[in-house]
């Protein structure tokens, strides 16, 4: 199983590098792994299996963080509207997106960050992602509000890029033109 001491924290370089694709149709080694990552995602969300090996919660995971340069990520939460998301998914890949930002009014975190960083980082409100999920189907998302933050978030580690990157180094509560919380 995949605890904590599987993650790789910032200052590692695969955490700045972009991921490959996955070749397709997926190893099945690839699709063992995914499953290990909503594993760990699951497990992290359970206040007992979370205690026992001291995980901090989660609810995105990308293959960058367990040292893996692949472009697989792993989800699972609800969003504001009770609507579950929890599978994994190769090569997925942004092909539309808003004007319209949105930013989590609390600002993100990143397991593999061990220090608060402040401020909103805005994300585009609205995405289309394309991808094959964990059961080899090519599926197309379209994603707002919070499941749009979270699917930005994840496959941002597939290109290398922090949470913090997009933080506005000079004013970091500015609230960016054609933002809105999403919560
Ligand atoms: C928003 C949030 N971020 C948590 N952590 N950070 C992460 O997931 C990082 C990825 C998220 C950071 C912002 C967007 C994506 C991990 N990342 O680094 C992967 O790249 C949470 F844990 C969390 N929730 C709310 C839902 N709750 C349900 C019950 O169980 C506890 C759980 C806690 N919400
Ligand atoms: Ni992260």
């Amino acid at each position: 199983m995949i605890t904590m001491k599987d993650i790789v924290r910032e200052g590692h370089p695969i955490l700045n590098h972009s991921a490959k694709d996955v070749s397709i149709p997926p190893t099945e080694q690839d699709i063992e792994t995914l499953k290990k990552m909503i594993q760990f995602i699951k497990n992290s969300q359970d206040e007992k299996i979370a205690e026992e090996y001291e995980l901090r919660a989660g609810v995105g995971l990308a293959a960058p963080q367990i040292g893996l340069s692949k472009r697989m990520i792993a989800v699972h939460f609800e969003d504001f509207n009770n609507q579950l998301y929890s599978d994994g998914y190769f090569n997925p890949k942004i092909v539309s997106h808003s004007v319209e930002f949105t930013y989590l009014s609390s600002g993100e975190g990143c397991l593999s960050v061990d220090r608060e960083v402040a401020g909103y980082v805005p994300r585009y409100a609205r995405i289309t992602v394309s991808a094959i999920n964990l059961a080899g189907e090519h599926v197309k998302l379209r994603l707002r509000g919070y499941a749009a933050i979270v699917f930005q978030h994840e496959i941002d580690h597939l290109n290398g890029v922090m949470f913090y990157d997009r933080i506005n180094k000079q004013e970091p509560f500015l609230i960016p033109e054609h933002a809105k919380a999403c919560d």
